[in-house]
């Protein structure tokens, strides 16, 4: 799990609300479920796949959560949302990012990367565990601890979390019983997240199954037969090719 920095801040001439219809299927992909499900392995090798960067959401946690985590004690709504919210705008920074290097490159007739499958967005790991989490993720809702009077709102509009149709949102979920969980998080040396959180983190769950937007994967598949399967599912879902 290599820490991913999240880029820069996005440059001042570019507004988030231009992104979708300057960079058409431009999107970010959340890996999610529980604690050992694979989110970091499956979600490394779908960007590979996609061209995409790739976050890991982890990295993103505040220092008090990893140390709360690591303690044994699951965290509660509070402490996610500044996380989720914070992943959120990190895809919005990836998407703006990505649309001030297309536009140095439209000129460039031979750039390489237009060639490429996919390379539009990002792909970002994140348990994602209740549907109130995948709409803050979606930018569709703003965490209740940080909402503000409109008076307070001094955060420039293209940095807020609340564009979901400028940035749409997918979720793969990687699904599978608890016993393969537990034997996998075992067999994880060094990892803050401890075996004995599973029951929390599954209890806690929202299955994402009958929401828009969400692809299935097996827990049981192998990483290859999990990015095809993401591949084909987001392909369907966005009208996005990504699967020559
Ligand atoms: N498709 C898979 N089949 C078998 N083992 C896997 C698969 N995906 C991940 N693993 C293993 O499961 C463990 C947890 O994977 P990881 O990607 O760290 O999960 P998460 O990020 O959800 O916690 C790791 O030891 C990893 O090598
Ligand atoms: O929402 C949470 O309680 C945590 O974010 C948790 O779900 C997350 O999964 C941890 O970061 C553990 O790390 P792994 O997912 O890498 O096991």
């Amino acid at each position: 799990m290599s820490p991913t920095p999240p880029p820069s801040l996005p440059a001042q001439n570019v507004e988030l609300q231009t992104v979708s219809r300057l960079n058409p299927g431009c999107m970010f992909i959340v890996v999610m479920g529980v604690s050992g499900t694979g989110k970091s392995t499956l979600g490394n090798a779908l960007a590979k796949e996609l061209n995409m960067p790739y976050v890991e959401g982890d990295d993103l946690h505040p220092r008090a959560n990893v140390e709360k985590m690591s303690a044994g004690i699951p965290l509660t709504d509070e402490d996610r949302e500044p996380w989720l919210e914070l992943i959120r705008t990190t895809a919005e920074h990836y998407a703006v990012e990505q649309q001030v290097e297309k536009e140095g490159n439209e000129t460039d007739t031979q750039d390489e990367n237009a060639k490429k499958v996919g390379g539009k967005g990002v792909v970002i790991s994140c348990s994602a565990l209740k549907k109130y989490y995948r709409d803050i993720l979606r930018g569709r809702r703003k965490p209740a601890s940080l909402e503000k009077s409109p008076e307070e709102q001094t955060v420039p509009s293209h940095l807020e979390p609340s564009h979901p149709d400028i940035l749409p949102t997918y979720f793969v979920f990687i699904n599978g019983p608890r016993k393969i969980l537990l034997d996998r998080m075992q067999k994880r040396p060094g990892h803050f997240m401890k075996a004995s959180m599973l029951d929390s983190q599954l209890r806690t769950l929202e299955s994402p199954e009958d929401e828009e937007g969400v692809v299935v994967v097996e827990l049981t598949q192998t990483t290859e037969e999990q990015v095809r399967v993401a591949k084909e599912g987001l392909s369907k879902l966005s009208g996005v090719d990504f699967r020559s």
